[in-house]
């Protein structure tokens, strides 16, 4: 039976609701013993939901570093809710788990702080993203957008179908890896994915390179050589920068949709082409058509399935998601063990326009995690037109152990509003070992 006043989730539509979230959901009382725990949670920790009520959260989520990154605590220590906290969880025998938490206290009447409830979401890329489409974490978008969520949710129809499909975006929004993973969930999968920049191949090569050609086609053809169509053979041909394509060959590439064959140059009989097209543009190829300079028949041809893969700065709520992605690619490249970037660095990289889409921010992270000699990208580590004003890192320069160490103290207990006992719960030290770190001159502080 429910109990009056019970600050809780019991038997009703709310927890109904909340079992149902794809963020993972637990409560605790104020001796951190789980009360509530969803399904997404109750996943994480490996367990019935039922399994983890009754013991500690330490407990339940086998969390190593949690007293160091416990935003619960601190949110409970504070009594005021704590939002988007990138943390990563070391947990015994897995990998690390970058994730964004959330937390808030519960309040019983009288305003006496009961408990705790705690949001957190796997920014892994083993998220909902790869759930939804089947998709291996390296293929996951990192997008909690909600026009490109639904584009992601339709993927694996679009996939499935065989048609046509034209991927319209800036440079840089990702449409390559949209286009490999169309590939992926298609029946073509076992089949080759061949990648051709239209935009790149020099023209008078053009027609040999997507077709092939005979022997004694040419001068220096001295045997035959396929093309990249005769390559796609039985999977998909990624066609990049189609609107740059010469008005001539986009006759031969429409025939080669339509006819589902071709001829390879100097041939003279036809091939088929078992082929699936995935064509990508940044131009307007609506107006370029208007213009005359892209034909009509084959504009309508690619448009079966049309794509348009926001620019990141219409989803700047993907930048902290794309940030972890890209940051767990450098810490491997560049063997640092970077966890985090500092809120205010963060901020500045939620601010800014991304004119060169998720590569630029992917060049960012890469810059920021070569300079930073820490476990956090501060403001300082950013590139100069992000950082603005902001010159040396405070860490740079010779410090000793012990300068570090206190700095790192002091910053904690002024983090917590001068709460000693809190700065030690975040620290990981015990109060002895904090005033020996602060010094006599702090002793009546
Ligand atoms: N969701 C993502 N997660 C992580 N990295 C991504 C994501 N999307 C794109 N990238 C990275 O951004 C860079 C640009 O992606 P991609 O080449 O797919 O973009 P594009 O739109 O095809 O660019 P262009 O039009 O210039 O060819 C790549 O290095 C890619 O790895």
């Amino acid at each position: 039976m429910k109990r009056p006043h019970d600050p809780f989730p019991g038997d009703d539509a709310s927890a109904f609701a909340l079992e149902n979230v794809a963020d993972a959901v637990f409560a605790v009382d104020s001796d951190f013993i789980v009360r509530y725990c969803n399904l997404a949670a109750a996943e994480i920790a490996r367990c019935a939901p039922a399994e983890a009520l009754g013991r500690t959260c330490r407990e339940v989520f086998g969390v190593k570093n949690c007293r160091n990154v416990c935003v619960l605590r601190q949110s409970m220590d504070e009594a005021r809710p704590i939002a988007n906290r990138i943390v990563t969880l070391k947990r015994t025998g897995c990998p690390d788990v970058p994730v964004s938490i959330s937390a808030a206290p519960i309040w019983a009447m009288g305003g006496t702080v009961v408990g705790g409830v705690q949001v957190f979401r796997d920014l892994s890329g083993s998220g909902f993203v790869s759930r939804l489409t089947g998709l291996q974490p390296q293929d996951d978008f990192g997008t909690c957008d909600a026009q490109l969520s639904e584009i992601v949710r339709m993927l694996p129809q679009i996939a499935q179908s065989d048609s046509t499909v034209l991927l319209l975006g800036e440079s840089g929004t990702g449409k390559e890896i949209f286009s490999r993973a169309i590939h992926k969930l298609s029946q073509r999968h076992a089949g080759p994915f061949v990648a051709v920049n239209c935009g790149a191949l020099p023209e008078q090569l053009m027609e040999s390179e997507l077709f092939g050609y005979k022997s004694g086609a040419f001068t220096d053809a001295r045997k035959d050589k396929p093309g990249r169509f005769a390559l796609a053979e039985t999977g998909t041909l990624f066609l990049d920068e189609i609107g740059d394509l010469p008005y001539a060959m986009q006759a031969k590439i429409l025939r080669a949709l339509q006819e589902r064959a071709f001829e390879p140059l100097g041939g003279v009989e036809t091939i088929p082409a078992d082929v699936r097209v995935v064509a990508a543009t940044n131009r307007d190829l609506g107006r370029m058509v208007a213009e005359g300079a892209f034909r009509q028949d084959l504009y309508y041809r690619l448009s079966v399935v049309v794509l348009r893969i926001p620019p990141l700065r219409e989803r700047l709520g993907d930048v902290p998601l794309l940030t972890e992605r890209l940051l767990g690619r450098c810490r491997m490249a560049v063997s640092k063990n970077i966890g985090t970037v500092s809120p205010e660095a963060m901020a500045r990289l939620m601010a800014h326009d991304y004119p060169g889409n998720i590569r630029e921010l992917e060049n960012i992270i890469e810059y920021a995690s070569i300079l930073c000699q820490g476990t956090t990208i501060e403001l300082c580590h950013l590139p100069e037109q992000l950082r603005g004003e902001v010159s040396d890192c405070p860490a740079r320069g010779a410090r000793t152990m012990a300068q570090i160490r206190e700095q790192a103290a002091r910053e904690a207990v002024s983090r917590h509003g001068g709460n000693r006992n809190a700065a030690c719960r975040e620290l990981g030290i015990s109060k002895d070992t904090l005033r020996r770190i602060l010094g006599r001159r702090d002793e009546d502080d």
